[in-house]
């Protein structure tokens, strides 16, 4: 058992800190003053400031040294959702979401920040402008949302004003920006192979993509926030962009801003989901001989072809919540930081 002594409300742990955005939080905590641990399973770089705890957050007593004495614990820590892993995403996810609220309960924690995800009610068809009392996903498209799902309800269900345990969670939704290792990679790597040649679908649908610094200043609104007489204790908040735009739009201007050619041509919906999902029975039967991963999952199909974009309004109202950096700047930064993926790079 830690040590009890009394957290400084300026003291905080990020698990997950290694990852993408965990390490852009992380930075942007240090500007503010907060003295930050980080605790991974992996450790991607050195920051002054920053006391780096290895570990897996399903053990509970490395978690405990990485928790003496913080007030604030942000959780971003996840399996890559295309590792399409299940066992893998129950145990960090759901169980070790379990062994994070225990330890922090035991270390003293006071408040507890979750990135969630704006997925966890997304079944593959449109949402529109949607709030978040929009009910959780019946039929989640991955295992890897289907886990989120969990996870959310577990923190948001350990919310409690008279233990002084505080728990919110934050939903962004198709993070990007500098060092994010999904979308730009992978967009150009499909590129690069030849696959970023058609529109799925009509490319009218219109979708939240969330430059990182905005997601940040959610996460740490959130944190400043939570306390006991607010109304973000227990409670989910999207965070936005606010500005959502066409899928396509969006994808051509990061490929052409990268030196490489806007899909063009058309190719129905359903023809597409069609295949993805045979592709991915027929990878799933043979997965005890061989590892295939289509580029074009079903739940990518999903994502590129449906509209799916959120009101972040109860973020504005509860925590005064605005994007800071408008789409237009944010793509242009996210561009010029991955000069290795330019075209003939
Ligand atoms: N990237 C996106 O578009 C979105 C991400 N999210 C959520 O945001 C959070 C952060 O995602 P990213 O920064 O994009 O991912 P990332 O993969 O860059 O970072 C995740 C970090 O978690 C660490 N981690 C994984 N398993 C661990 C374990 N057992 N113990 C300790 N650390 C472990 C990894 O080493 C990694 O550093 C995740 O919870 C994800 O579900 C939500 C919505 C959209
Ligand atoms: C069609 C194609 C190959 C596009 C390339 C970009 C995709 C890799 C991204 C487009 C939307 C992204 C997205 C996520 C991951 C990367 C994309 C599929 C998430 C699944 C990441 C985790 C979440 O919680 C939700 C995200 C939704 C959008």
């Amino acid at each position: 058992m830690a040590t009890r002594t009394r957290p400084s409300s300026k003291r905080c742990a990020v698990i997950g800190g290694s990852g993408f955005l965990g390490r852009h939080l992380l930075e942007r905590l240090v500007d503010r003053g907060y003295t930050v641990n980080v605790f991974d399973i992996r450790q991607a770089y050195e920051l002054p400031g920053v006391t780096f705890h290895r570990g897996d957050l399903c053990d509970r007593q490395a978690l405990l040294v990485a928790l003496k004495e913080v007030s604030i614990v942000f959780h971003c820590a996840s399996p890559a959702p295309a590792s399409d892993d299940r066992a893998l995403f129950q145990r960090v996810n759901i169980d070790g979401t379990r062994t994070v609220i225990q330890a922090c309960h035991e270390a003293g924690v006071q408040k507890l920040i979750l990135t969630s995800s704006a997925s966890v009610v997304f079944e593959g068809t449109d949402i529109k402008n949607g709030r978040e009392d929009l009910p959780y996903a019946k039929k989640p498209i991955d295992y890897y949302t289907e886990t989120k799902i969990q996870q959310e309800k577990l923190v948001l269900e350990a919310c409690s004003k008279e233990k002084g345990f505080l728990t919110v969670a934050i939903r962004p939704h198709g993070i990007f920006g500098p060092r994010d290792p999904q979308l730009v990679p992978i967009l150009i790597d499909a590129a690069r192979r030849g696959k970023m040649k058609f529109i799925i679908g009509d490319g009218s649908n219109l979708v939240d993509f969330t430059y990182v610094e905005n997601v940040v200043h959610g996460h740490i609104l959130a944190a400043e926030h939570l306390k006991a007489d607010s109304p973000l204790c227990g409670q989910a908040y999207h965070i936005t962009n606010d500005e959502p735009v066409r899928f396509w739009d969006f994808m051509s201007q990061i490929l052409e801003g990268l030196g490489y050619s806007a899909p063009r041509y058309h190719l129905p919906y359903t023809l597409v989901y069609g295949i993805a999902l045979l592709l991915w029975l027929i990878a799933l039967v043979l997965r005890p001989l061989i590892r295939i991963k289509p580029t074009f999952s079903p739940m990518r199909v999903a994502l590129a072809g449906t509209h799916h974009y959120y009101s972040c309004a109860r973020a504005k109202k509860d925590m005064g919540y605005q994007p800071l950096v408008p789409l237009r700047e944010a793509i242009v930064r996210t561009v010029e930081s991955y000069p290795h993926l330019r075209k003939g790079a």
